[in-house]
């Protein structure tokens, strides 16, 4: 694990003195929108014009963050449009590596070894952390961006025009309900589990493992009431959590220490877990191996021995129950 300077690689684990013990996650350093025509979106440079064939995504299959595009991916019926190379789940002194031996793809479009080889390759004298998700161009030679958040709206409305998917996961009229629900979730429960996880002094840890489960709480009570966090509709904030939800159980309660409950101890919270995790298409997408291989097996300054449990015994395709809410 480390990250670039200057285009030089560096392995360094992630900083918290300045923090108090708090891990504090690095803004995306590009910020670029694929649009219909090809004009700027709402930051970043114009110029990425949508068209079958152009964009490559980079993903690890145990990256939550890239999770969520690759849910996006298949529920916008993009697959055929958009290509796709997986890390190995095992993230280690060189960062995201293409080990077809550990269970990565390869990069189909370079033959890289690692994933900071694209970051340079975009630009040669790149400093910042080297992240998955990445969207990439293949005409421009560039990275669009690596921002999940957006990468998912880009990929809900971008290609509609090719493929006639006009499956809207961000509505216009639920959109100010949508971000408020993402503000707190984000920072409570998908970046929650990560400070909890990579805090380094346990009142960070405390403080952000207390906040986790209040949000939890929160959001078991909204699921009692609405079949969807927004309501009646499935939104982008649904798929947004949904990636740290399906890996709770299994990473976050032990490796991380979110430890004060199970996810099935919320009926409302695993019912919906289930129900997402059986829409068409959204279990090709989860890869519980990678997901315990990569941060049981990456993280050896919490997990030293690099033993990857063999349990929690899981199972999504039971019953749901959610069709009277
Ligand atoms: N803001 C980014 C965060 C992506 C991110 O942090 N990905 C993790 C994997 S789960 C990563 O690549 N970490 C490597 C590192 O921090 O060095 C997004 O949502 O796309």
């Amino acid at each position: 694990m480390g990250l670039l300077i200057n285009g030089q690689w560096q392995d360094r684990w992630y900083d918290t003195k300045d923090s108090k013990g708090e891990f504090v996650r690095e803004q995306a350093g590009y910020r670029s929108w694929i649009t219909a025509d090809g004009s700027a979106g709402p930051s970043g440079k114009g110029g990425f014009k949508a068209e079958p064939g152009r964009y490559h995504l980079y993903v690890s299959l145990a990256c939550p963050w890239a999770h969520r595009t690759l849910i996006f991916r298949k529920l916008k019926g993009l697959e055929e449009l958009i290509t796709v190379s997986v890390v190995s789940p095992h993230m280690l002194e060189q960062g995201w590596s293409f080990d077809r031996k550990t269970g990565s793809t390869g990069d189909h479009l370079y033959a890289s070894e690692f994933m900071h080889q694209i970051y340079t390759r975009a630009q040669a004298d790149y400093t910042g952390r080297v992240t998955v998700p990445v969207l990439w161009d293949k005409q421009l030679q560039t990275i669009v961006s690596n921002e999940s958040s957006e990468i998912i709206r880009m990929f809900n409305s971008a290609f509609d025009g090719f493929t006639g998917n006009t499956l809207d996961l961000w509505p216009e009229a639920l959109r100010d309900t949508t971000e408020a629900l993402n503000s707190w979730i984000y920072e409570t429960v998908n970046n929650g589990v990560y400070r909890s996880g990579f805090a380094t002094t346990q009142e960070a840890y405390e403080h952000n493992v207390k906040e986790l489960f209040a949000s939890l709480e929160r959001i078991e009570h909204i699921l009692s009431q609405n079949r969807y966090l927004a309501g009646a509709t499935l939104t982008e904030a649904d798929w947004r959590l949904f990636t740290t939800l399906i890996r709770f159980d299994a990473v976050y309660h032990g490796h991380f220490k979110c430890n004060l409950k199970q996810l099935r101890e919320y009926p409302n919270i695993s019912g919906y877990l289930r129900e997402l995790y059986q829409i068409e298409g959204v279990s090709e997408t989860v890869d519980m191996n990678h997901i315990k291989q990569h941060y049981y097996y990456s993280h050896d300054m919490i997990n030293p021995t690099r033993i990857v449990p063999l349990g929690p015994e899981l199972d999504f395709t039971a019953p749901h129950g959610r069709d009277s809410i």
